[in-house]
């Protein structure tokens, strides 16, 4: 069995803390979200399948390798293959957090395929820009219990994106996002639930 590392620990600590934060948010009900953060070794931090993300003890975050296997006997979240494909994809990317908001499941109704977002002063939250004059657009994909399968459309839609692309919503089910510390991708969650509830005000929940 592989030892926890200093840096196991210090990366499980600030995923418990984005979890504490994000659940006093409301994004993550019941047990949904998962949460993790890559080890310098390659090796990854990821939470265990089945916990309240709001609660998590040190206990509920468990190691895997980059492929997702289990190396200290736990289970890992149900949607691992969805955040070492993200790690494998960019290697500048350290943490992957997914929440499960309301905000996501409204966009997902109200838009089709994808959802622009341009002219907002915050999506200088997201690495990289630095203007308002800007467009980033989060592509929304069908919901998918074969995980594979939904990990293979989200490759398939990275392939022919390469640039600006911060996260991806799953319909009736939640958002990924992602970026280069757990700080960072929990600026990322910020900006994007920020956003979509504008959208969303803006577009009117009449129309669904
Ligand atoms: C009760 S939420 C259903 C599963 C899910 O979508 C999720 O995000 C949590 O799954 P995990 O295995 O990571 O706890
Ligand atoms: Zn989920």
């Amino acid at each position: 069995m592989t030892v926890k590392t200093d840096e196991f620990f210090r990366k499980a600590d600030q995923l418990i803390a984005a979890g504490r934060f994000i659940d006093s948010k409301g994004w993550v009900p019941a047990t949904s979200g998962n949460f993790s953060a890559k080890l310098s070794d390659g090796n990854i931090a990821i939470t265990v399948s089945g916990r309240h993300k709001g609660r998590l003890q040190a206990d509920d975050i468990m190691l895997i390798d980059s492929k997702g296997r289990s190396l200290d006997g736990k289970k890992p979240s149900a949607e691992t293959l969805l955040h070492t494909s993200i790690y494998q994809r960019f290697p500048d990317v350290q943490a992957v957090l997914h929440p499960h908001s309301i905000n996501a499941t409204l966009t997902a109704r109200l838009f089709k395929n994808e959802i622009v977002l341009k002219d907002y002063e915050l999506l200088k939250a997201f690495t990289g820009i630095n203007t308002h004059e800007t467009r980033i657009a989060i592509p929304i994909f069908g919901n998918d219990q074969d995980i594979p399968r939904l990990a293979g459309k989200v490759e398939n839609y990275l392939d022919h994106h390469t640039h600006d692309v911060y996260g991806y919503i799953i319909a009736g089910h939640g958002f990924y996002t992602w970026g280069a510390s757990v700080d960072d991708a929990l600026r990322h969650l910020e900006a994007l639930e920020f956003l979509f509830d504008v959208e969303i005000r803006l577009h009117g929940v009449t129309r669904l």
